[in-house]
């Protein structure tokens, strides 16, 4: 592939292909990059077949599958080049937004100051009837007037500029949202999960506050199999769903709501105090108790819903994956001693 192109046509490439990334769910990563460029490009017809042919069977391409596809048509060279064309095009990006908002600035007060001078003129044209001066009077005030035509212009091609840039601001910031998020539930997924559960690891050791405790709880529907086994899939998605509506009605903003895998949920938190903890995860549990679900063509059978939790609260300079295996050997102690109920991780 011909790397030797201008940023400009990258960006161009890039505006094409993010309502593409958008529409398919796809984030804004070097691999997604690479491969739309190319798709937008065109000159890899065997990709464009391919991805072609995975959106239409999934509408959407997976991480796994478009590795695959960057793969079998382009390079590790060229992984290299898009690494460094996304992160030199977002840099620019935010550069050009501000230069763009502080010309803009200058450049309302700069046709602001014409209008000012250009009315003084007028005035003074009043005054002194001298013909020189009159005549000197006019050719600024044309000029003034050409100036703030000129100004103005310029004004509004900045403004629309201004103005893409947002746009394509905001699809990036949609399209990495639509990848962090699970689409059944509504929260946060696997993948965002494994890079935040590092960071909160490490925030909570740099800042580590005496008075505040952070936790992770890990739940899980209990015997979720036989609702699939007996109710079906979709009755399965059903409970799922059920579930994530309690849990968010149950959970403010500063608590982050994750989906782990299949029916296992991850919330972090910080609690005041580790009865705050217990109350919190007690009220989850009690709300998904109250649940039930019928069986689609016999509404007499009915089934309850519940889930058991695993706590694990987070000690300073705790590895990440130290607190995961805790929280889990929790809810698995908390499934082994019956179930809706909540365990807690003994300090190691
Ligand atoms: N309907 C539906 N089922 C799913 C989804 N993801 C995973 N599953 C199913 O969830 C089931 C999980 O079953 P198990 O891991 O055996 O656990 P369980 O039946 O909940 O039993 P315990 O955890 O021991 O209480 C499997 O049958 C998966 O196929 C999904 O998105 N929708």
């Amino acid at each position: 592939m011909n790397h030797a192109v201008s940023l400009a046509h990258s960006a161009q490439c890039l505006k094409k292909a993010i309502p593409l990334m958008v529409k398919y769910r796809m984030p804004v990563t070097p691999i997604n990059y690479a491969i739309w460029y190319c798709y937008i490009q065109g000159n890899k017809p065997s990709l464009n077949a391919e991805l072609d042919h995975v959106i239409a069977l999934q509408q959407t391409c997976s991480q796994d599958k478009a590795k695959e596809i960057f793969d079998k048509h382009l390079t590790q060279d060229d992984l290299v080049f898009f690494q460094e064309m996304t992160e030199k095009f977002h840099t620019t990006m935010e550069q050009v937004q501000q230069d763009i908002s502080t010309t803009l600035d200058h450049s309302k007060s700069f046709t602001t100051s014409l209008v000012d001078s250009q009315n003084e003129l007028n005035m003074l044209v009043d005054v002194n009837s001298y013909n020189e001066i009159l005549g000197c009077v006019e050719r600024l005030t044309d000029d003034s007037i050409a100036m703030q035509d000129y100004a103005r212009e310029f004004q509004t091609k900045l403004a629309v500029a201004y103005n893409e840039i947002k746009d394509l601001k905001e699809a990036l910031n949609i399209s990495k949202e639509a990848a962090d998020t699970d689409t059944l539930t509504g929260f946060y997924n696997r993948g965002k999960f494994d890079s935040d559960i590092v960071n909160f690891c490490l925030e909570y050791s740099e800042q580590a506050q005496e008075d505040s405790l952070a936790v992770l709880i890990m739940f899980d529907i209990d015997h979720f199999k036989r609702f699939n086994d007996d109710f079906g899939h979709q009755k399965g998605d059903e409970v799922l769903r059920l579930v994530a509506k309690k849990v968010r009605e149950n959970t403010t903003e500063a608590a982050n709501v994750y989906r782990y895998g299949g029916e296992e949920f991850c919330i972090t938190a910080y609690f005041d105090t580790i009865n705050d903890i217990i109350a919190f995860a007690d009220c989850i549990r009690l709300a998904i108790a109250k649940l039930a679900i019928r069986k689609k063509h016999d509404v007499t059978a009915k089934r309850a819903i519940s889930a058991s939790f695993g706590l694990a609260i987070l000690r300073p300079f705790t590895n990440s994956t130290v607190l995961v295996e805790r929280a889990d050997r929790a809810l698995y102690i908390a499934k082994t001693h019956g179930r809706n109920r909540i365990e807690i991780a003994p300090d190691i």
